[in-house]
């Protein structure tokens, strides 16, 4: 059987001669990067679970503008995902990863097993603050704890000076941060705007999954997004909710998780058009694929 995390050895030396160092375990990679940090460069890590999109190629190129080194992980995290089915089928297409990554001009990716990241079993759980409990964490349960463990264990293996990630993830930068708080971590992590199709539609891996109809369907959210910060200024937040929630249900093989109009930093849903900065978020599945998406509004 193919094993995604047993690199075969004729593509990984290809790899190399590209200047794309692929290394499996923390102590190859803390020892690959012992000198760079001796010699004070700064240390970059844009962390994924793969199937690479140009998405991930903006955080890299992001990460590539702010440091000397940039490592890029590709993990995909067991205990993140409360959906087994959705763990199972997630895409894992390891060459074209590779490709990718060599053609962005990343340094280093780090694809550990499941076992050098998880030795033993281990207990996890950090207040994350109440954010943990809505929108995303309402819908799959314990995510974020899984998400920040894993990240933990990433930054902690790197030691990066900054760690990069995606705004279409809105919720998950707040958990990350929260629990770099909790740690009293001093790295840098930094957002980068949401990349999209050009149609509208994030890109996201799990794009993979819809079929010619979902793909047509899944363009409602980022309309209705769209309408919402077009409508702003004139609308009261209730019409712009009304509206955008409207425009998904009547799409067909859409159901709506949820959409909001909500504070960025506390995401409590936020009825005061003045408030300094809102945002609106949304997550629904289209066919049998969960989408979220998210837009500033102010
Ligand atoms: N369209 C995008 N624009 C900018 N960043 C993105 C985009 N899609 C994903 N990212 C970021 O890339 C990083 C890795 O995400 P991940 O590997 O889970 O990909 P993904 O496309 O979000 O996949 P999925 O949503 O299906 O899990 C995260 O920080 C995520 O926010
Ligand atoms: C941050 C992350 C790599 C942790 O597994 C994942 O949640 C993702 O890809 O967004
Ligand atoms: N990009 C977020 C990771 C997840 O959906 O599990």
């Amino acid at each position: 059987m193919f094993c995604w995390y047993n690199i075969n050895t004729q593509i990984a030396t290809e790899i190399l001669k590209l200047g794309l160092e692929v290394i499996n375990t923390i102590a190859a990679l803390k020892m690959l990067l012992q000198p760079r940090k001796l010699a004070k460069q700064k240390i970059a890590l844009v962390p994924t679970m793969g199937a690479l999109h140009k998405g991930h190629v903006s955080l890299i190129k992001i990460a590539q503008q702010n440091a000397d080194i940039v490592v890029c992980s590709i993990f995909v995290n067991p205990t993140q995902f409360t959906d087994p089915k959705d763990l199972e089928k997630y895409p894992r297409p390891l060459e074209h990863d590779i490709e990718m990554l060599q053609e962005a001009g990343c340094d280093y990716v780090f694809m550990p097993s499941v076992k050098e990241m998880y030795p033993v079993q281990e207990h996890w759980h950090i207040d994350l603050g109440n954010a943990e409990f809505l929108l995303e964490g309402e819908f799959r349960k314990g995510h974020y704890q899984g998400v920040t463990q894993i990240v933990k264990k990433l930054l902690d293996a790197v030691e990066p000076d900054m760690a990069f990630f995606g705004q279409k993830d809105f919720q998950q930068v707040l958990m990350i941060r929260n629990m770099a708080a909790h740690f009293d971590l001093s790295l840098q992590i930094i957002s980068c705007p949401i990349i999209r199709e050009d149609d509208g539609l994030a890109m996201s891996s799990r794009n993979i999954h819809l079929s010619p109809v979902d793909r047509k369907n899944a363009l409602v959210l980022s309309r209705a997004l769209q309408y919402v910060k077009d409508h702003f200024e004139h609308d009261s937040i209730a019409d712009l909710l009304k509206e955008a929630t409207r425009m998904i249900n009547v799409t067909e093989g859409v159901a709506l998780d949820y959409f909001t109009i909500a504070d960025p930093e506390t995401l409590l849903p936020e009825d005061d058009k003045n408030a300094k900065h809102l945002v609106a978020l949304v997550a629904a599945k289209v066919g049998e694929t969960r989408l979220i998406d998210n837009m500033m509004l102010n």
